[in-house]
């Protein structure tokens, strides 16, 4: 089932440079169950989206529906369904791990009884029953992190978003909360939209992505998917030793399609291509007249990042 979706929304803000296009035309939707990774330079218009689905900002044009409701119609209804993890860790100084998610749940209208049984639950079941009465400036940043997520998760909402849930984190605590994340979000059946600069972090945690530039959507799909789309290298072992003069590589660059070649072994070079369905016949073709013995010709696997960057240098945008 479909439970947040957009069809053709555009924001515009003014500024003293005149009227900005934030989000110009966007539609896509999120799936019960799914984690939607939300990639895009600064000033994409990633953080403007996601205040509009939260109903903070109106969509100047379009459609926004959460679980089916539309919200300029009914934007409590809709807030009700959404739960926020924000970028950073706001708990309230005062309060005792215990009293903040006790509190996050009462906030998000359970009652007195079931604010406490399910603080009860997300203390055990996120390992912070250790801590539950320690007060924030006694906590790391990593467990505060695991604080904010225990809270959000335990208030079963719908629809999650999780706005750079590891930023300021060390690689470990990193791998850490992802792991949390991906073990607590697996049966939860909500909507994850999640955003972050980390391409290892959305790799890990989303089933989906879709990537915006300049308001508009450039690309979607999963992570593997657009990596095989967009993963452009191609690495040929050859039967012998091969040495790349510079007399062949001429050759190699003039023909249509590749970029660069580069020796990567004795017999084997890799090889960049401008399209993988447009440009690997003309590859082989000038491998076979040079009558080099091939023994493999392998897609060699793009990593996200390259082609994340690939994709919005395609597409034109000013990266960040
Ligand atoms: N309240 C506002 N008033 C005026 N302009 C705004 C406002 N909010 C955002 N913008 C502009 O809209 C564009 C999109 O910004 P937005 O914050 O949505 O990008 P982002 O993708 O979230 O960036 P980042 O990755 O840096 O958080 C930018 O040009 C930004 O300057």
């Amino acid at each position: 089932m479909t439970t947040v979706e957009l069809r053709d929304v555009v924001k515009t803000f003014s500024s003293p440079k005149g009227r900005i296009t934030a989000v110009d035309n966007l539609s896509f939707q999120a799936k019960e169950g799914e984690v939607l990774g939300i990639l895009g330079p600064n000033g994409a218009g990633k953080t403007t989206t996601l205040r509009m689905i939260a109903t903070i900002y109106k969509p100047d044009k379009g459609t926004i529906r959460v679980e089916g409701i539309d919200v300029l119609d009914n934007p409590l209804d809709v807030r009700k369904r959404i739960a926020y993890m924000p970028q950073e860790p706001d708990l309230i100084p005062s309060l005792s791990v215990e009293e903040h998610i006790t509190y996050y749940l009462r906030f998000r209208g359970f009652s007195k009884k079931e604010a406490k049984k399910r603080c009860e639950e997300a203390l055990k079941s996120f390992n912070l029953n250790d801590h539950r009465r320690k007060k924030p400036f006694q906590l790391s940043t990593g467990l505060k992190r695991r604080v904010q997520l225990a809270s959000v998760l335990s208030a079963k909402a719908p629809v999650i978003f999780l706005d750079e849930p590891t930023t300021g984190l060390d690689p470990k605590s990193k791998r850490n909360t992802w792991k949390l994340i991906k073990d607590k979000i697996e049966d939860s059946g909500a909507t994850i939209l999640l955003t972050s600069h980390d391409l290892y972090e959305v790799e890990y945690l989303a089933d989906r992505v879709i990537i915006i530039n300049n308001g508009r959507l450039i690309a979607e799909g999963t992570p593997r998917d657009l990596r095989k789309r967009f993963g452009k290298t191609v690495k040929v072992i050859f039967e012998d030793p091969i040495l790349i003069s510079n007399t062949l590589m001429d050759e190699f660059m003039k023909v249509d399609g590749i970029k660069g070649i580069f020796q990567v072994s004795e017999n084997a070079v890799e090889i960049k291509l401008d399209s993988l369905d447009r440009s690997i016949n003309n590859l082989v073709r000038i491998l076979a007249s040079k009558e080099l013995k091939i023994k493999d010709i392998v897609t060699t696997a793009a990593n996200f990042e390259d082609v994340y960057l690939e994709i919005i240098e395609n597409s034109g945008g000013d990266m960040g």
